[in-house]
């Protein structure tokens, strides 16, 4: 595997490195971010939390306005923000224009229709490209890691959080959308990346994957209370149902005022990074 670094910048006594790599899950380049703390030049092997973006997003927009890297620094925690699509010329994307599907809007699957198929392989490369990426480069313990994310990045992390219990030791979202099969978002990008049946649709749905039996120890989950996509695309009323239902010890915080931008996000990043720091001890 060859990394190339595209950017690196002192921070908080870290590296913030943005690296990019031939990926054979998509077929096309990828760039992800990677913040290396002041523990990383001690030479021991850190702790690893998982940020996937939302809809419309780069790893950039995580990297300058998410303000993490304080909180990571303090607790010595290495921050990955993967892409959230292939890109390039050859990649397909929404023929109708629209931003929720295609090009920053992958969703974390690995698609069966054509014409996304090829390229469209976001599950596998969150899953297992990249963490095999991160471990062979970079001063990772892939057997302390969290996840998190925001929005379609939130519901990301849930699915994968809930389809690999044991591997995350930690889960916690931003303003997720938790059960996209119910949702204009995700019914629009599920059909299209894995066709009508719904069937495909419910291992790639929180609250579905609850519904048929797949766990997580604990889970930190924020909305904003003026979040403009709450009651119409994220539902958290339909997870928290569910993790009543299952038995999954969930808090949940509605913030009051708070919206679906990256202030929102910020303004809780630390406290979501502690609460994975205490779980990766
Ligand atoms: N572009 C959409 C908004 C999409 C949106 O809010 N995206 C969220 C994730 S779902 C985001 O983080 N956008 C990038 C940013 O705020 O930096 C619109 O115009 O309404």
């Amino acid at each position: 595997m060859t990394i190339e670094i595209a950017s690196e910048n002192r921070a908080h006594g870290g590296r913030q490195l943005v690296v990019s790599h031939a990926s054979e899950s998509t077929s096309t380049e990828m760039r992800f971010s990677i913040f290396l703390p002041p523990q990383a030049e001690a030479g021991g092997k850190l702790p690893v939390v998982w940020f996937l973006s939302g809809l419309t997003c780069s790893p950039m927009n995580v990297t300058e306005k998410g303000e993490y890297r304080a909180a990571c620094a303090e607790l010595g925690l290495i921050f990955v923000a993967p892409d959230t699509s292939p890109r390039g010329e050859n990649v397909p994307t929404d023929s109708s224009g629209g931003w929720d599907f295609g090009l920053g809007a992958g969703f974390y699957v690995d698609a069966t229709e054509e014409p996304f198929a090829r390229h469209y392989r976001m599950w596998s490369y969150v899953t297992e490209e990249l963490p095999a990426l991160v471990a062979s480069e970079f001063p990772a313990d892939m057997g302390r890691q969290g996840i998190t994310g925001h929005s379609m990045g939130g519901h990301g992390a849930l699915t994968v959080a809930l389809r690999n219990l044991g591997r995350f030791r930690s889960v916690s979202a931003f303003a997720p959308i938790v059960a996209p099969s119910q949702v204009a978002w995700g019914t629009k990008a599920l059909g299209g990346y894995l066709g009508s049946d719904e069937a495909a649709w419910r291992p790639h749905d929180a609250v579905a994957l609850i519904e048929d039996g797949a766990r997580v120890s604990d889970l930190l989950v924020d909305v904003g209370t003026d979040d403009p996509f709450l009651d119409s695309q994220l539902r958290p009323d339909l997870l928290e149902q569910a993790c009543v239902d299952a038995g999954i010890p969930l808090t949940l915080r509605r913030q009051p005022g708070y919206d679906h931008s990256y202030y929102f996000i910020s303004t809780f990043m630390a406290e979501h990074l502690r609460w994975h720091s205490e779980r990766l001890r």
